[in-house]
């Protein structure tokens, strides 16, 4: 850690937060992760302008989030996207305006840092802020006063800055398209949102909180349920587009494999692909029952011993959730969806398979 990020707001008012609340906002447990999330805990009390950077679609909103509502502050976070509001037009939506200031402004309004106030201001893309507002933005963050379009009266205003790029703020100040001092005055505390490619090991729990989030706005949703196959091919693909791009891959899976077994086939032909899956597989694809097997057609477990020694490592939470999800899938289909049927054939009491369905998310037979 470098000793320019210890400005006096940060070394009078740090206080770390418990992590769990960020382990809400962000999920991953990854390495990278975990020390971006403690970072935030560190820095999120303080008034310390932050910096967030990361590639595009890697979750530097969430971290916005995270920082605001773990800072304790009471006013709203409010958030602005620098680039996607025309240069014209971002000075009002920043500052605010008086009745009349210019053509159309038939009321006064409030801009969005007055909103912040007494919270978190967030300026997405701030490398898209042109030059002539970014002198502004700085004599706001030296005085903090701000006076409206077309007004006379200066207001101060408390809010903690948050700022995200995908740029690099720092070429872009040799370049000469970005101040230096607005850029030393928001890079108090910088913080790096890695690539989704440098903490692929997050997929699986990233995956399960984009499914919880889906299955609560869309609760018909069938789940399609991903195999170790198929969570591998995630972790090979090289995510450019970072999480928003995972998501897109979710979206496609509960459009075209609704409530079906995800194999890594799948993943790469028709979710990464963006083929059509073939009719003839539209039935719950159930592992293949390798030979010779014991129990009356389940896999002998002994047989482990040499796939393992074949494979070299396995993540077994996920292969178990594979075979589980696979046989109570089978049980209720076999006992035309009837729930208590299917428990007594699994040799599980109704309410824990009801339990179970719900974890995996397996709606059949299920009184909605
Ligand atoms: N760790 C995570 N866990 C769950 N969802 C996440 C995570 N990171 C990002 N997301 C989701 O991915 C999407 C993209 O995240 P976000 O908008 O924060 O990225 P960004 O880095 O700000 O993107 P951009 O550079 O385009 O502004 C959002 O829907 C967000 O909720």
């Amino acid at each position: 850690m470098t000793t320019h990020w210890i400005d006096r707001d940060l070394a009078t008012k740090s206080v770390f937060v418990p992590v769990a609340t960020i382990d809400r906002i962000i999920v991953g447990e990854t390495a990278p992760m975990r020390t971006l999330k403690r970072m935030i805990s560190a820095v999120a009390p303080s008034d310390a302008a932050v910096l967030v950077r990361g590639p595009t679609g890697a979750g530097k909103e969430l971290v916005a989030e995270a920082l605001h509502r773990a800072s304790g502050r009471l006013g709203a976070l409010v958030a602005v996207n620098c680039a996607a509001i025309p240069a014209d037009l971002l000075e009002s939506e920043l500052f605010g305006h008086e009745k009349g200031a210019f053509t159309g402004a038939e009321r006064a309004r409030p801009g969005r840092i007055e909103q912040a106030a007494g919270g978190t201001l967030f300026l997405d893309e701030i490398g898209d802020m042109p030059l002539a507002l970014q002198a502004k933005l700085l004599r706001v963050l030296e005085t903090r006063r701000i006076q409206r379009l077309g007004g006379t009266a200066e207001q101060t205003v408390d809010f903690r800055l948050v700022t995200a790029t995908h740029r690099d703020l720092a070429a872009a100040v040799e370049a000469g398209t970005f101040r230096a001092d607005l850029f030393y005055r928001i890079s108090v505390f910088p913080l790096t949102v890695p690539s989704l490619a440098e903490r692929s090991a997050d997929i699986p729990l990233i995956l399960g909180r984009l499914i919880e989030d889906y299955t609560a706005a869309n609760p018909s949703a069938e789940v399609p349920h991903f195999d170790l196959g198929a969570l591998r091919a995630l972790s090979a693909h090289p995510w450019p587009g970072n999480v928003r791009e995972l998501k897109n891959v979710l979206m496609r899976a509960f459009v075209m494999l609704p409530g079906r077994m995800v194999t890594a086939r799948h993943v790469r032909d028709n979710l990464l692909g963006m083929e059509m899956p073939c009719a003839d597989s539209a039935e719950v694809v159930l592992p293949e029952p390798p030979a010779p097997t014991a129990k009356g057609g389940l896999p002998d477990p002994t047989q482990f011993h040499d796939a393992l020694g074949k494979l070299g490592d396995i993540d077994l939470r996920g292969y178990i959730r594979d075979i589980e999800v696979a046989l109570i899938e089978a049980a209720l289909d076999t006992r035309q969806g009837n729930v208590a049927q299917a428990a007594d054939a699994l040799r599980l009491r109704r309410t824990t398979l009801i339990e179970k369905m719900k974890k995996f998310g397996i709606r059949r037979g299920l009184v909605a």
